[in-house]
């Protein structure tokens, strides 16, 4: 699916926050938005996944504009692991999962064995299946993440929205999360601190800085000294490994 956002404008209290921001995801792409703290990366995102709708501009889904769709067909295209504090869920890991069927279903409509099917291979997925009676709120930061993430999986749907999904992560548990999610075949637009991370996973990258695209291309094209320099006011390297993989070294 693709996924297209047009001049999107945002302020909160007459402060801009997102300046007219365009971005595209073609189909089955992994496209990572990176930047600093508070350029406005959660905040776009938020405007894709529906949470908030954007001042001025649009969302389209494979062309059609997000909010003239319903909500439950827009959950059924993209589904979502975001930041949030997940601890005051009171059900357990298993019904957490189980919510991601819910724009599958119709009013009423009861869970079927399908659904349970689905939720296990999930948690299978994420290696959390020894978790599924367990309350969520007791969970580590990272098992609940992989549990949200999880429940997107569960809502089998053609495209992701990350923000920042390797937050709380161990680096066994980033890797999988990344190689996880770029075997999916999705679509994926993802909020992405870590630059290595985004080298090694992105295939294309948008730059955010105080709420306007700064730069957009490949990690190649984007990850430069110079780029880096600008937009994080950090002095690095590129390096290349005998694999040919591109890495970041910050000095
Ligand atoms: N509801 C709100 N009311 C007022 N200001 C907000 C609101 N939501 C976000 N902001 C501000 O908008 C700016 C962009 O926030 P956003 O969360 O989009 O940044 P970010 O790039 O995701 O940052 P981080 O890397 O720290 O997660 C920040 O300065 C934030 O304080």
């Amino acid at each position: 699916m693709k996924i297209t956002t047009e001049d999107i404008r945002v302020a909160f209290h007459a402060r801009e926050i997102l300046k007219g921001v365009s971005i595209e995801s073609e189909n089955k792409e992994l496209v990572g938005i990176i930047g600093p703290n508070g350029s406005g990366k959660s905040t776009l995102l938020k405007c894709i996944y529906r949470i908030l709708k954007p001042d001025a501009g649009s969302v389209y889904l494979d062309g059609e504009e997000l909010h003239s769709m319903s909500v439950k067909d827009s959950a059924r295209k993209m589904a979502v692991v975001a930041q949030h504090n997940y601890y005051n869920f009171d059900f357990t890991v298993r019904e957490v999962v189980l919510m991601g069927r819910a724009p599958h279903k119709k009013t009423l409509e009861r869970d079927n064995a399908r659904d349970y099917q689905i939720v296990e291979e999930s948690l299978k997925t994420v290696q959390m299946e020894q978790f599924a009676e367990r309350t969520f709120s007791t969970l580590s930061g990272g098992e609940q993440q992989r549990v949200i993430l999880a429940r997107a999986l569960a809502q089998q749907t053609p495209a992701l929205i990350l923000d920042e999904p390797t937050n709380h992560l161990d680096i066994t548990h980033q890797i999988m999360l990344m190689e996880l999610v770029k075997k999916l075949n999705v679509t994926v637009i993802s909020a992405i601190h870590d630059l290595n991370i985004a080298a090694a996973y992105c295939d294309k990258i948008y730059v955010l800085k105080e709420g306007n695209l700064e730069g957009y291309g490949t990690p190649q094209e984007v990850l430069t000294p110079e780029l880096i320099r600008r937009i994080y006011r950090v002095e690095s390297e590129i390096v290349y490994d005998s694999h040919g993989k591109m890495h970041i070294l910050f000095l």
